[in-house]
């Protein structure tokens, strides 16, 4: 049997409709490139509690999930990820693991960061920028 690794990553909006990207710190080749924050999801766990696990031991805040952006986004090596808007409710953004830079984008300033190949098609998922926040 193959396994099929879930990744949760977050589009993470503040209260004025910008999006958190966090730039990737490791492993090498992928290092420097701009992800939505997330992770693996555990074993027996719910992709939303992955998405809050992950932004806690991340980022350092506190959020909450809104809805999930349709589709899986391959990643390669039997990885997918799946995408929820989520909502910031207490703490500023850290990059406490896994990323050296966060940058809160502003709905016109979206592909100015150099995503991960794989979040391209997912960052144009979102939308009109913005939407989902609130
Ligand atoms: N979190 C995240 N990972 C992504 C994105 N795009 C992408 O290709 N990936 C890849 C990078 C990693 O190989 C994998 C996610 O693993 P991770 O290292 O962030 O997960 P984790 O926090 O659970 O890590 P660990 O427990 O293995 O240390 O998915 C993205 O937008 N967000």
């Amino acid at each position: 049997m193959t396994e099929r690794i879930v990744v949760v990553g977050a589009a993470l909006y503040d209260g004025e409709g910008r999006l958190l990207a966090a730039r990737r710190s490791a492993p090498e080749e992928l290092a420097g490139r701009w992800e939505l924050p997330g992770g693996k999801v555990e074993p027996g766990e719910r992709d939303e509690d992955a998405l809050v696990r992950e932004l806690k031991e991340e980022l350092g805040v506190e959020a909450e999930v809104v809805d999930r952006v349709p589709g899986e986004f391959p990643l390669g090596r039997g990885y997918v990820m799946r995408v929820w808007r989520a909502r910031l409710l207490a703490g500023e953004p850290r990059p406490l693991q896994d990323h050296d830079a966060l940058r809160w984008l502003e709905p016109e300033a979206l592909w100015t960061v150099e995503w991960l190949a794989a979040d391209v098609p997912a960052v144009r998922a979102l939308g009109p920028a913005g939407q989902g926040e609130r």
